[in-house]
């Protein structure tokens, strides 16, 4: 019999169903990979944003990689929303127990106010703990910068954040998107060898809710599925882009993304 791939999230949620674990298991559902869970922080939001959150005890977080890592191994990880130093330093050693062989680190900055933040000390646990162990890390724009603690303007400028977060800190391969950039929306992948290029018309569009945790989730499940991290990249890409330019039109505010977006007009003509 053939063996399902099986991923876990770490994550905060979201009520709403668009972003963090909700996005993460739709997204490995739909891919056909064997969704797991460990919840970090109980977040209140909706498509109009967030308006508190929890964070869970932090033995109560240990507790819940337990149950999954004493009983099922994951082809691989992707980590959200983990909203304090100490749940960072928990998750990279909890990893390293584990000894997981692909490690997505979608470094999340959220706030109870909606506006994005991190404290320095957050800052020094992702790059000291987590970059280290990322088989990849897909940070936007203001997270690259956060991270690398540089000014991103340009193309170039993206690229050198990938360069930094590979040849300083450590990740074996840094994905900068272009989302919150100008023109086309595009992504840049560094492995410490070549920068990849993955493109996308931009659509004039505010339903992207999600579409960060989404994209990540689609590379954990092909690293997942034994996809190389190129082909990864490149099916997220395909995924995500089809996911935003295929609406739904759910909300009041920015909507989430679309996890039917790639069969979307098989499943409108039925
Ligand atoms: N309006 C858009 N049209 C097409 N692709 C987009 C749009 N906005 C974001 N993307 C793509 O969605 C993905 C998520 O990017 P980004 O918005 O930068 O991350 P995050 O959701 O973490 O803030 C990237 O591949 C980016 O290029
Ligand atoms: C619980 C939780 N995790 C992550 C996010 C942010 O989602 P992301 O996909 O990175 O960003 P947007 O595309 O929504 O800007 C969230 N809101 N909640």
């Amino acid at each position: 019999m053939t063996e399902i791939a099986k991923a876990l999230t770490i994550a905060g949620t979201d009520p709403s169903g668009g972003a963090g674990i909700h996005a993460d298991l739709k997204t490995f559902q739909e891919i056909g990979v064997y969704g797991m869970s460990v919840i970090t922080s109980v977040v209140s939001q909706n498509t109009l944003g967030v308006k508190s959150f929890v964070d869970l005890e932090l033995d109560f977080v240990e507790s819940q990689f337990d149950a999954v890592f004493e009983d099922i191994h994951p082809n691989a990880v992707k980590s959200g929303m983990l909203s304090t130093p100490e749940v960072m330093n928990l998750t990279a050693q909890k990893l390293k127990e584990a000894r997981v062989a692909n490690y997505v680190l979608d470094p999340v900055m959220i706030a109870s106010s909606g506006h994005e933040l991190i404290s320095e000390e957050a800052r020094v646990a992702v790059a000291k703990e987590l970059l280290p162990l990322a088989t990849v890390v897909t940070p936007n724009l203001p997270e690259a910068e956060m991270l690398t603690k540089r000014t991103i303007k340009t193309v170039s400028d993206m690229k050198e954040a990938g360069r930094v977060l590979v040849e300083e800190y450590g990740a074996k391969a840094a994905l900068i998107k272009g989302g919150h950039y100008e023109g086309e929306a595009d992504d840049y992948l560094y492995d410490g060898g070549t920068f990849e290029k993955f493109s996308a018309e931009r659509f004039d569009t505010k339903h992207t809710h999600g579409s960060g945790c989404t994209y990540a989730a689609v590379i954990t499940a092909g690293l997942a599925n034994g996809k190389s991290l190129y082909d990864a990249v490149s099916d997220g890409k395909a995924y995500i882009t089809a996911a935003i330019s295929n609406p739904l039109n759910i909300g009041k505010g920015q909507g989430p993304t679309n996890h039917w977006g790639h069969r979307w007009s098989a499943i409108q003509s039925t």
